[in-house]
């Protein structure tokens, strides 16, 4: 095998209900999350010695070492396929980082479930899916859900994944202002950790019952966030005033979402943000549809 591309699209909780508190700190989750059709690209290809280079519009300060989470996943899988007896030659990686760092969209997660995915490939090995999932959740709360990149409920800490097949495929709009938040100092300004968790979901595919429903639902991290990026606030009240049929942020901020109904509206929402804000992320986005195979 020659050269492997894989997508790392941008996971996006369309709801995040903060539930509770493990002994070792982290926070026990009932989320609702989906993923971009698009996002950030990464390459892999055999060759005679390990290499990791970084390209696109949101790669600078990012580290290429075991500071990256590419990396971490590449030895991290190495370490685990050589143990099950399977070969690991050198391998030279690429990200194309299309999408803002530390930004709740789980970028560094999904470039960590991309480097995983891509490498099974490169390295043709097979890992039981347990042992796979076990390597995941090493990398981050996140890795498992950006691994499946399906619609799913996601309890635990993130890492109980349940696939919601009924996800009708969203039309969004994304909106950072580029000022990057920490998730640690996020869950950290928590004033409630044991909040009521999401109400059953829509069992149709119609839009307007999501709609509907999610506009029931909450992410309670986003007061927390608004403390960090006040921001926060004006994007939901743009994107309300651009026809969104509903405004909320993903994961610990800053990205907000807008829900349309068609691509045109997101679309047309796309083109008025970013000549109102040029120095915002500013990318209207298709999600998959849970039914997908
Ligand atoms: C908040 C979420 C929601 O999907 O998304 P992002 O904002 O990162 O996109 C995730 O839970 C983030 O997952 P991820 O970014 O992989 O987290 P990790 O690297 O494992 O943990 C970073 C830090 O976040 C906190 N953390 C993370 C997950 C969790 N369930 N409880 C936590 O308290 C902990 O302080 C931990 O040290
Ligand atoms: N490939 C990567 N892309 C983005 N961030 C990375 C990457 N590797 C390591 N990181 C680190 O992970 C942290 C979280 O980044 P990211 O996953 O983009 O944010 P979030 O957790 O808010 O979704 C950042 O502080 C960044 O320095």
């Amino acid at each position: 095998m020659s050269l492997v591309v894989e997508t790392a699209p941008a996971k996006i909780n369309l709801a995040l209900h903060v539930t509770g508190q493990r002994e070792d700190g982290y926070h026990l989750l009932d989320s609702l999350v989906t993923f971009t059709e698009r996002g950030d690209l990464l390459t892999a290809r055999l060759a005679d010695t390990d290499d990791f280079t970084l390209s696109g519009p949101f790669s600078k300060g990012l580290e290429t070492d075991g500071g990256n989470l590419v990396i971490r996943a590449r030895d991290l899988l190495r370490d685990a396929v050589q143990a099950a007896g399977g070969d690991t030659p050198p391998v030279v990686l690429h990200l194309e980082k299309n999408l803002p760092v530390a930004s709740g969209i789980g970028g560094g997660s999904a470039d960590a479930a991309a480097a995983l995915r891509a490498l099974m490939r490169v390295w043709n090995a097979t890992l039981p899916d347990a042992t796979l999932a076990t390597l995941a959740l090493r990398l981050g709360a996140d890795v498992p859900m950006c691994l499946a990149g399906r619609p799913a409920i996601a309890r635990g800490v993130g890492e109980d994944l349940t696939p919601v097949t009924t996800l009708p495929s969203l039309n969004l709009l994304l909106v950072n202002p580029l000022k990057p938040v920490s998730t640690p100092e996020t869950f950290r300004r928590l004033a409630r950790r044991d909040n009521p968790p999401m109400e059953p979901l829509p069992s149709s595919f119609a839009l307007t019952d999501w709609i509907d429903f999610l506009a029931g639902q909450r992410n309670d991290l986003e007061p927390a966030a608004r403390q960090i990026v006040p921001e926060i606030g004006f994007i939901t009240t743009l994107m309300n005033l651009t026809g969104a049929r509903l405004a909320c942020m993903s994961g610990s901020g800053a990205t907000c979402f807008g829900l349309y109904e068609t691509r045109e509206a997101a679309r047309a929402a796309e083109r008025n943000l970013r000549s109102a804000q040029p120095g915002w992320f500013v990318q209207a986005m298709t999600t998959v549809s849970g039914d997908e195979p």
